[in-house]
């Protein structure tokens, strides 16, 4: 196999091998079919794109996680979270999942699943890339949403609108089994989060936005200086030398490119600015992870293909596919 013709990271021991990790849960919100999502992209050929066109070493067990043995016969809510003993379990396994592929020095690619799962990915290469650099990393969250709410200020209580604040630390619980067991080495850091999309944020995430200073690029943004300023200015904040996690919710993209999403929100992205999203973020060399969440080939079934496609796209993308 001929190695990647993609931009080397610094920040990887083996910049041609790639974890792959396919989480087929949707517990996080209340729609389903988001948990088929990993399977109708890998049948579209994603990771054969990815091994045959790109060149990497794909590490994958060739299954679809859904973890059916950590649900609990019965999850009534806490503290206004639905379903929070099963995403904790699974978010926790994740967890583990994410973390052997870092540590191993890889870049590591989960495709879920809704968001809450980013509780698990992001604690995981959080925490490895700590221990393997000493460094703590940045997330750039792609979406309409910011996805910040507290179980208090959760209008849904759906735990996909919440991973932000349990993964920054402003929403903590004791209780180990409601993500009692991120642990601070798991967490990042508020001042290394940058979004980007942004258009449906709830009043509570404003305040708590506005409040502790977050990097935020609404769509109001990338109207008014474009989507190439937003990401010089977007990856300045950042800094050169940070690993990157990329959290990318394909409802970021505007529905026109993604019908297939359980929150859809008009005027997003173009397909083309969520690709150029992705090309900035690997042009770095300091991508470590990547997320790809909220596909749900059953709604709007007339444009699961579309929305299918261009997820993949935003993952070729990220992973070096159209830069010379
Ligand atoms: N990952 C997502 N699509 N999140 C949508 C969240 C919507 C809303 N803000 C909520 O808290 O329920
Ligand atoms: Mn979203
Ligand atoms: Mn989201």
């Amino acid at each position: 196999m001929t190695s990647p013709s993609t931009i080397p990271s610094k920040f990887l021991t083996k910049s041609n091998e790639l974890g792959v990790v396919a989480v087929g849960f949707s517990g996080g919100q209340c729609k389903p079919g988001v948990d088929a999502a990993p399977t109708a992209l890998i049948s579209s050929g994603l990771l054969s794109q990815l091994t045959e066109e790109l060149g990497y070493d794909l590490h994958h067990d060739n299954q679809v996680h859904t973890y059916d043995s950590l649900k609990p016969a019965s999850d009534p809510a806490y503290r206004n979270m639905k379903n929070p003993v099963s995403v904790s379990a699974v978010t926790q396994q994740l967890s583990e999942q994410v973390y052997a592929h870092a540590k191993a020095g890889r870049c590591v690619l989960t495709l879920g699943g809704d968001h809450s799962i980013a509780i698990g990915t992001i604690s995981g290469t959080s925490r490895a890339i700590r221990e393997r650099l000493g460094r703590e990393m940045a997330v750039i969250w792609v979406d309409a949403h910011a996805d910040i709410n507290t179980p208090e200020t959760s209008g849904s209580g759906n735990i996909h609108g919440m991973p932000v604040a349990f993964l920054t630390g402003l929403a903590k619980e004791e209780r180990k089994d409601v993500f009692g067991w991120i642990q601070a080495d798991q967490r990042v850091s508020l001042k290394k989060l940058v979004y980007i999309g942004l258009r449906d944020v709830d009043r509570g995430e404003k305040v708590i936005l506005r409040e502790h200073g977050i990097k935020a690029f609404t769509m109001h943004d990338i109207d008014r200086h474009g989507i190439g300023r937003v990401m010089e200015m977007a990856l300045g904040h950042i800094g050169t030398d940070t690993p990157i996690h990329l959290s990318f919710d394909v409802d970021a993209l505007d529905p026109q490119w993604a019908p297939s999403t359980g929150t859809p929100v008009r005027g997003g992205l173009t397909l083309r600015e969520g690709d150029y999203i992705a090309e900035c973020v690997h042009e770095t060399g300091s991508l470590v992870a990547m997320d790809l969440v909220e596909v749900n080939p059953s709604l709007e079934a007339v444009g699961a293909a579309e929305t299918i496609r261009a997820g993949c796209s935003l993952v070729r993308c990220a992973l070096g596919d159209t830069l010379l």
